[in-house]
């Protein structure tokens, strides 16, 4: 497909045990776009995003192609990953401690990523590049952040940092797995706020894994969803994610099902959304099983406090 930064074909996976976790997935994903990958606990979600991170454990099996601009990255060494990990494809995890060192200060990570990258010549100009990197990410006080360490941000912030992290070394594709789990409904919504202003600014594709609908209407761009390994459904978020009519336009989704804005978002099967809420209005009928219930996400929230 041209236009594709991301391809994936047939994509297979196997665990130990003869779990198949991914079952001939195709997706794609342009330059500069979102893509979420909504699903079930247990659909694939993971397994996918670390396939495509050249993370699958070894014990399990791959077959089919991930290509990143035309470039076949199913095979790879873990000396080509190094290269490709953190310069071309980001990685933002559920609990941003996943990434970040407890025992160094933030901007000593950072500083770290932009030298082996390449990106900044001495340890000073290093440095001075990883302050516009933590303003990039929101952080309200970049220096403060810079000297911080880990423990010392709020939860939102150091996820902040840990986007931070992930952006330093300029990559093309961020893939954020259940980024914004953890997080209250306020800081949420901001750190989801900043992926987007991430893909504006620095014309950087995401890949979104998450469960929570709510979070992947605001996202927006086109939603996948994976039932048991497959791919069940794909297409732009808003055909997908039912907006409650009850709560005016511009409404994150909410769903019709059972009780007509019952604060539940439902996930409709591509091409069904007229036919499931002509029923839905005929005869009260439920129409599709509704994920897990995601709070309802706020409008544009101001910046959290550095603690
Ligand atoms: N290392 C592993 N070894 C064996 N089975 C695994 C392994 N990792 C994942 N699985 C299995 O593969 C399937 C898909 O798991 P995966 O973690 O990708 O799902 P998920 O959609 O990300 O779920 P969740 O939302 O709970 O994180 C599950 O049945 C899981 O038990």
């Amino acid at each position: 497909m041209s236009g594709s930064l991301l391809t994936v074909e047939g994509l297979t996976v196997e665990h130990p045990g003869g779990v198949r976790a991914l079952d001939g997935v195709d997706l794609h994903l342009a330059a500069g776009a979102a893509l979420v990958l909504l699903g079930e606990s247990g659909s694939g979600k993971t397994t996918l995003a670390r396939a495509v991170l050249g993370l699958t454990p070894r014990t399990g099996t791959v077959r089919g192609s991930i290509r990143l601009d035309g470039t076949e990255l199913l095979g790879r060494t873990e000396r080509d990953w190094t290269r490709i990990r953190g310069r071309r494809i980001g990685y933002v995890p559920q609990d941003p401690s996943a990434t970040l060192d407890p025992l160094r200060r933030i901007g000593t990570q950072l500083a770290e990523v932009l030298r082996v990258h390449g990106l900044a010549g001495t340890r000073r100009a290093a440095r001075a590049a990883a302050l516009p990197l933590l303003a990039a990410a929101g952080l309200p006080d970049p220096e403060r952040a810079a000297h911080a360490h880990p423990h010392e941000l709020s939860g939102g912030l150091r996820q902040r940092a840990a986007i931070a992290l992930a952006v330093a070394g300029g990559p093309e594709l961020l893939i954020a797995d259940e980024p914004t789990t953890a997080l209250d409904t306020l800081v949420r919504a901001r750190v989801l706020d900043l992926f987007t202003a991430l893909r504006t600014e620095r014309g950087l594709a995401l890949l979104l894994v998450t469960h929570d609908l709510a979070a992947a209407a605001r996202i927006g761009g086109t939603a996948a969803v994976l039932t048991h390994g497959r791919l069940t459904a794909t297409g732009p978020a808003e055909e997908l994610l039912v907006p409650d009519p009850a709560r005016g336009p511009g409404a994150l989704p909410q769903s019709p099902a059972g009780a007509p804005g019952n604060g539940e978002p439902v996930l409709l099967p591509v091409g069904s959304r007229r036919k499931v809420r002509a029923a839905a209005r005929r005869d009260g009928n439920p129409g599709p099983t509704p994920h897990p219930a995601a709070e309802p996400l706020p409008p544009v929230p101001p910046r959290e406090s550095s603690r």
